[in-house]
């Protein structure tokens, strides 16, 4: 799996929570990477709400951690979250548009250190800092549920070390 000629990233797969289309309870995430960053804008609803008129705070640690999942798309690795932390710094209102942005800070072996953030408008809403690890086809199967074809190529061995990519804007 990887990015498209145009840059955009195609889902995870299609019922991913975070960016399948044919979900109808997800996120609806559509990333596309811009230099070495990804980037996603997100509207958040009612369905998605915390506290009246703000998004549940795993709703925007969700989109986050799906955004990861389109780093790892664009770095051409297959990896899992082992760890995520969010600060929360403002509220993400319900119907404003928010912009995702998601980048490889460090990589060491199979660990890739993520970074993103959440903005609406010039507004910081949320920071993210994930570890990821890199895993291999196995580690899929053992849900026992069909991978799509387009995964096989992408769960191929870890490769060398990946240089790190400056959070430019
Ligand atoms: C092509 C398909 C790809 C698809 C990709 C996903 C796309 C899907 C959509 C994306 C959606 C979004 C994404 C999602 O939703 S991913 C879904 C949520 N995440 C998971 O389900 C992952 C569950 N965890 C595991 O399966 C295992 O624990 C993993 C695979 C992560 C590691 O188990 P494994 O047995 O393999 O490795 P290890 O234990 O020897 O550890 C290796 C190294 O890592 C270090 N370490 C480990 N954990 C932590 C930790 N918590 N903090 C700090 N460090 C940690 C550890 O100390 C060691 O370091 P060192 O001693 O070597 O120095």
């Amino acid at each position: 799996m990887k990015p498209r000629a145009d840059g955009s990233i195609p889902p995870h797969q299609p019922n991913c929570f975070g960016c399948g289309p044919e979900n109808a309870a997800g996120l609806g995430l559509n990333m596309h990477v811009d230099r070495s960053r990804v980037r996603a804008d997100l509207v958040l609803d009612h369905r998605h709400e915390g506290a009246p008129g703000f998004a549940h705070g795993g709703v925007v640690a969700s989109a986050l951690d799906d955004l990861f999942g389109g780093v790892l798309v664009m770095l051409g690795r297959a990896a899992v979250t082992a760890n995520l932390s969010v600060d929360y710094r403002a509220p993400a209102l319900l119907g404003h548009r928010l912009r995702l942005t998601g980048w490889c800070a460090r990589s060491d072996g199979r660990k890739l250190h993520l970074q993103g953030e959440l903005h609406d408008a010039e507004t910081l809403v949320a920071e993210a800092r994930a570890l990821f690890i890199s895993v291999d086809g196995d580690h899929f199967q053992r849900s026992g549920a069909t991978m799509p074809e387009e995964w096989n190529r992408w769960l191929a061995p870890v490769e060398a070390e990946l240089p790190p990519s400056k959070p430019d804007i």
